[in-house]
Formats: structure tokens, C-alpha cells, sequence
């Protein structure tokens, strides 16, 4: 029973991808026409036996015009120095159309797309116009999908879940989980990817899946909501001419099938012929400049009427490439068929002086006035609501498994942690009986284990930055919220760190002699625990800060370091500098607390031989009296308040971790809008 006509539509788009998701808005044509909402009346009034080729105009989703004007982006490199890398380009991208952006390696493609995307990095500045159905306005998060150069995938997951999960994550909550399912796998297929499907995509010591598969991956997660703006960094790279061929054909064709008007831009580096002719419009750079701009099948014709044709039996994509590559230039020199070359220096200033001449270019800055004529004001999001809850839930179990079968994350960090527990457990042996000074050789013990089995937590790192990254491509495609992010990835490590302070924990508890009864070494367990959250937590926000491995282990030892000298057993509290280490660096330090909760919980209810220890004339000295004068520990609360107070921190750590990414998502964004 549907209740409401975009539910019909969601059952009817999983079981007929040629539905689109969201179609709740039409117009007759791409531009400003009056829009009509009469395509819910008319899906409504017909069967779920819709076929995929239905192809009116009407029934087609209102789609995105991208134009610029006059694009000029420049890099800032070394100290003053200036880098031009686009330079004045003006073009459009139209809905139901694939433009290609060719040219030499280097020659400004991926800028263009970043530009477009709004995805400059922040050495950059842009000047000139680009609209989107005529106004100005970022691409919000989920508003498009960019499928990037860099495969950044969760390496552990086959290719079945990698693409299942997104499915769970990113299609809207009124669909069932069958039917995300559904469509995540005929999207898989449409990929060529079947035969992959349960093989894990593999990374740095494990192999998985080719390069080109990848690709292929990275571009299936970003195309099941059927996103009406796609940009495509070399979505070809590492693909044989075929998988190029089926790859394009299927990122051109998907849109007929799924019924919307998708723009599709997509940079690409040696198309074969038969890639070639699915190109609707190319633009071909050079050194940052336009050389042509216009109908892929035109540009031949435009080389030779300039003097360059493509030779006979010769791929017209290699043919334009070569003719402005001047990276190999060797000046005027003799091709294959004996005929004279001029330098491609020369080939470019004469195509490039051609072309802004050109009735062509005159075309081009009609359709730009044309296509910037104000349209729709607001552009929809991607996808239809989504379930926090769910996208949580999702989060959590995905990072779950990752962790599980990734075994530098947690597995071979316990495998240290006991060997250390085991090392510690007979060194400490048997404490009571065997130590001359069993006070001090406690403080030590327990000293060490918050401060140093913790500081390994750092070695997680790598994998965290790799989360980082993972986390990042997906914010900016819109995939999920940043506050589920923070959830999932903060849920999902709490069983293997209850794991990894529990077995370390128990092996060192009981050899040394520590003070028996469950709650003692259960709060010693809940310290370590604490400790190794976060740890966690902190390597996370320094990874969200300095994502590069050697600098972020470097910072987070560092701070740690700090923490650890500042916490009350290298130098006693009171001994402090008062200034600064004591207030407030001692009391922000998270180790202060450990060594606190973990002190009282030993030598409260203690006593020790005073004749053994040097105690003067007493007979014993109580661990109350420990605590006060060896230790110096503040007495004025119990273990539960320092325990409390780091798990306050717990709580904290994850806020400041999401402060820490809305902000720069939101600086980001108004450096976009710009
Ligand atoms: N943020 C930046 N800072 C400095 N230089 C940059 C920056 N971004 C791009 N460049 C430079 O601008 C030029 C164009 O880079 P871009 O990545 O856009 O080229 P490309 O055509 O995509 O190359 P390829 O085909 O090899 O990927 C290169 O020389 C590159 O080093």
C-alpha cells in the first residue's frame, strides 16, 4: 500500500531503474520554461509495467545547466610566486550530455573539474563565473557526485558490501533494504563487476582487485542514487579499451535507463574510437587554454581545417593529443607518412587563435548566454530523506567489519599489548613478597600501563587516516552526515578495546599482586579502557588536522608525551609549576586522572610494612597515607569521580572531533560560495 505518490515512485524506481528516485519536479526543456508538476499524475495513471525506454521529454527530471565564463584559476607556489593554470575558459555542460575534457597530462583537466565542483585546494583562487541553471551558488553536500582519481576505498570490504553499504547509506529510507539491495546490484552489473563481486578490493598488503576494477567501484558507489550532475576524474585510468568502452557506454546510456537528465563532465586521457564517439561535446585544453570547444564529432574537422588532419587509420583522439602535446616536442620534424610537422608550440598558438576566432566559439558564447538565463533557483539534494539512525547503524557495522578483518587495526595491537602484559606480569612478579620497595614498584606499574600500553594506541594511526580519507570523498559526495560519521566510527571500536584492555588488562592484573577483589580489577580494566578510548579519539582529531602519516604520529606522540609528564608521577602535582603545567595543562591532561582513579583503587585499603618501606617508628603505613604524602593525590574525591571524569572525556573527544570537522567543512564551504 503506497501512501503517498513518492513512495510508488521509489517501489516502482528499484524494480524499474528507469525511474527516476525523486521526480517531483519537470519542465519541458533543460532551460527556464515554466515547470510542470504533471509527471506524478501521469506515473500515478500508469502500471508498474513502465518500460526503461520511456522517453518523453516531460517525464524527464529537470536536470543542471553548468556554465563558466572567463575561468581563470591560480596557484600560490613558494612565497610570492604566482601559477597560472587555467586561463580564461569559458563552456557548459547540459543535461543529457557528456562533455569530455581532453588534453595533455598537466595540462589543467582536473583543475577545471575541481573549479566546476567547487573543489579547489586552498592555495588556489579562482576568478570568473560559473552558474549553475543560472545562478551562483556552491555545490552543496549530495547535490553531485565526483568520482575522483584516487580510489579511496575501505580496502578489507569485498566488492558486493562496499557497494551494499553505500546502497544502505545512500538511498532515501523509504526504500527497503531488498531493494537498496536491488539496485546496488544492477549496478554492479551494469559495471562489469559480477565476477568480482565477493573479491575484497585490497590495498597495501593484500591483494584484491585490479586498478581498473577499482575504478570501476569508485564509480558504481557514486552513481546508484543517480545523481544528476556526475564529474569523472579519468574514470577510464587503468581500464583495457574494452572495460573503457562498456564503462563509458554504461555512464552515458544509465541516465536513458534511469530516465533523468544527467550532465555527466568526465576528464579522460586516451579514448579510444569507439569512446571517442560517445562524447557529446569535448573540450580540449592545452597549458590551461581552450583549443576547441564544441561537438566531439566536429573536432577533426576543426584540425584539419587548421592543417592538422588526422591520418588515415589513426584514432582521432590520439591524433588531437599529439598535435598540442608539446611536453616531447622535438620541433619541425617528419611523422610516419613523411609529411612535415610544425612545433607543437606553433600547432597550438595557430589552433588556439583559430578557435577564439571561430563561428564555433561565437556558438559556444551564445549557448553559455543562453544556458546562464535564470532556471530553477534551488538545486534539489541527490536523495530523498535518509534515516539518521540507519546511516548510524550503517556506519558502525561497516567500520565494524573493517576493523575485524583489517589486522593492523586492532588484531596485531593486541598481540603487542599481551606480549607487554605478559613482560610486565614477570617483571612485577609477585610484588609483595619479592620487591624491596613494593610502593614504588606499584606507582611504577601502574603508571606504566596508563601511560605507555595507551601511547601505542598511536600506531593505529595509519588506518585512521585511511578512515580519514574514506570519510572525506564521502562527506563531500553527500553519502552521509558528518555527526554519523563521528558515531560510527566511535561505537565500532568499543568492542576491540574492550578486548584489548580486558586480555592485557587481566594478564597484568593478577602475577604482580595487585589488589585482589573483582571492583579493583574491573576499575583498572575501565581505566585502561577509558585510556585507550582516548587515545583513539585524539589520534582521530589530530588525523581530521594533519592527515599524513609522519607528521600526525609525530604531533600525537607528542601531546601525549605531554600529557604523560604533566599527569602526577614523573613530577609530583603540587611539584608542579604552577603556571601553565599545573593549571591548567595537568588538569586538562587525561593521564592525571588515570593515575589518580588507578593509585587510589590500589592503595586504598592497603597496608604496607613501614620497617620494609622506611616509615620511621610507625608499624605500618596505611595506602591512605601513601596516597597523601608519596603521591600527593587529591584526596577530596573518590576513584568513581576520576573514572566519571574520563568518561566525561570520552564524550567530550567525539564532540570536539565533530566541532573540529563541521568547522573546516563549513570554512570549506564558504570559501565554495566565493
Ligand atoms: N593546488 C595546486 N598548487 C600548485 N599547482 C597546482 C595545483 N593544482 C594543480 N597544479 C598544477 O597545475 C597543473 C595542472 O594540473 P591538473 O592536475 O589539473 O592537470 P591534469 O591535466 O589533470 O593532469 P593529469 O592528466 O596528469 O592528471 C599541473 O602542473 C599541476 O602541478
Amino acid at each position: 500500500m503506497f501512501h503517498n505518490s513518492s513512495q510508488l515512485l521509489t517501489k516502482m524506481a528499484s524494480i524499474h531503474p528507469s525511474i527516476p528516485l525523486h521526480p517531483t519536479v519537470y519542465e519541458t526543456t533543460p532551460t527556464s520554461r515554466p515547470v510542470l508538476e504533471q509527471s506524478v499524475i501521469e506515473i500515478e495513471t500508469t502500471s508498474l509495467e513502465i518500460e526503461p525506454s520511456v522517453e518523453s521529454t516531460q517525464a524527464k527530471e529537470m536536470g543542471m545547466c553548468l556554465t563558466w565564463k572567463d575561468l581563470y584559476v591560480t596557484a600560490s607556489v613558494g612565497k610570492n610566486g604566482k601559477k597560472p593554470i587555467l586561463q580564461g575558459l569559458t563552456g557548459y555542460a547540459k543535461p543529457g550530455e557528456l562533455l569530455a575534457i581532453m588534453g595533455p597530462s598537466g595540462c589543467g583537466k582536473s583543475t577545471l573539474l575541481d573549479a566546476l565542483a567547487g573543489r579547489l585546494g586552498s592555495n588556489t583562487r579562482q576568478t570568473g563565473e560559473i552558474l549553475i541553471n543560472g545562478h551562483k551558488q556552491a555545490l552543496a553536500y549530495g547535490t553531485s557526485a565526483y568520482v575522483t582519481q584516487d580510489d579511496t576505498l575501505l580496502t578489507s570490504l569485498t566488492v558486493r558490501e562496499a557497494v551494499h553499504y553505500s546502497a544502505q547509506l545512500q538511498l532515501p529510507a523509504s526504500m527497503s533494504k531488498g531493494e537498496k539491495k536491488e539496485r546496488a546490484d544492477f549496478i554492479i552489473r551494469e559495471m562489469g563487476l559480477q565476477d568480482a563481486i565477493n573479491t575484497r578490493i585490497g590495498g597495501w598488503g593484500c591483494k584484491g582487485i585490479s586498478g581498473g576494477q577499482k575504478r570501476r567501484v569508485s564509480i558504481c558507489i557514486e552513481i546508484l542514487t543517480q545523481p544528476k550532475l556526475l564529474f569523472l576524474d579519468e574514470p577510464t585510468s587503468g581500464l583495457d579499451s574494452a572495460a573503457s568502452y562498456y564503462v563509458m557506454r554504461t555512464i552515458a546510456t544509465l541516465q536513458k535507463k534511469d530516465n533523468i537528465q544527467r550532465t555527466v563532465i568526465a576528464s579522460i586521457h586516451q579514448p579510444s574510437t569507439e569512446v571517442f564517439q560517445l562524447f557529446s561535446n569535448l573540450c580540449l585544453l592545452s597549458s590551461g587554454t581552450v583549443v576547441y570547444f564544441g561537438p566531439a564529432s566536429a573536432a577533426s574537422e576543426f584540425f584539419t581545417s587548421n592543417g592538422f588532419p588526422c591520418p588515415p587509420l589513426q584514432n582521432p583522439s590520439d591524433h588531437l593529443l599529439k598535435v598540442i602535446n608539446k611536453d616531447f616536442d622535438q620541433g619541425t620534424d617528419l611523422d610516419m607518412n613523411g609529411t612535415i610537422t610544425i612545433p607543437a608550440e606553433e600547432a597550438i598558438r595557430i589552433l588556439v587563435e583559430s578557435y577564439n576566432l571561430s563561428e564555433r566559439n561565437q556558438e559556444v558564447q551564445k549557448e553559455v548566454l543562453i544556458l546562464s538565463e535564470k532556471g530553477a533557483r534551488s538545486i534539489d539534494k541527490k536523495r530523498g530523506h535518509r534515516s539518521f539512525l540507519n546511516q548510524c547503524f550503517v556506519l558502525t557495522k561497516r567500520s565494524f567489519v573493517n576493523m575485524y578483518r583489517d589486522l593492523g587495526y586492532y588484531w596485531s595491537r593486541l598481540v603487542i599489548y599481551v606480549a607487554l602484559a605478559i613482560s610486565l606480569a614477570t617483571v612485577f612478579y609477585d610484588m609483595n613478597t619479592t620487591s624491596k620497595d613494593p610502593i614504588k614498584d606499584r606507582g611504577s606499574l601502574l603508571s606504566f600501563v596508563s601511560s605507555f600500553i595507551t601511547f601505542m594506541a598511536i600506531g593505529g594511526f595509519p588506518s585512521f587516516v585511511e578512515d580519514m580519507k574514506v570519510f572525506e570523498r564521502e562527506r563531500l559526495n553527500g553519502h552521509y552526515g558528518v555527526t554519523a560519521f563521528v558515531i560510527g566510527n566511535t561505537f565500532s571500536s568499543i568492542p576491540y578495546l574492550i578486548l584489548n584492555s580486558l586480555i592485557p588488562g587481566a594478564i597484568t592484573y593478577y602475577p604482580p599482586g595487585l589488589q585482589r577483589g573483582y571492583e579493583h580489577f574491573l576499575y583498572f580494566v575501565c581505566v585502561l579502557f577509558s585510556c585507550l578510548m582516548l587515545v583513539e579519539s585524539l589520534m582521530m582529531i589530530i588525523a581530521s588536522i594533519v592527515p599524513n602519516y609522519l607528521m600526525g604520529i609525530i604531533t600525537g606522540a607528542g601531546i601525549q608525551g605531554l600529557m604523560i609528564l604533566v599527569g602526577g608521577f614523573f613530577k609530583l602535582p603540587n611539584e608542579l609549576p604552577k603556571p601553565v603545567w599545573r593549571y591548567p595543562v595537568h588538569y586538562v591532561a587525561f593521564h592525571s586522572y588515570a593515575f589518580q582513579g588507578l593509585f587510589k583503587n590500589e592503595y586504598e585499603g592497603l597496608k604496607f610494612n613501614a620497617e620494609k618501606v622506611g616509615g620511621g617508628s610507625h608499624k605500618y603505613i596505611s595506602g591512605e597515607e601513601v596516597l597523601r604524602t608519596t603521591w600527593e593525590v587529591e584526596m577530596g574525591h573518590s576513584k568513581w569521580v576520576d573514572l566519571a571524569i574520563l568518561f566525561g572525556m570520552i564524550v567530550l573527544y567525539p564532540v570536539i572531533f565533530l566541532v573540529i570537522l563541521k568547522t573546516t567543512e563549513k570554512v570549506k564551504f564558504i570559501q565554495a560560495c566565493k
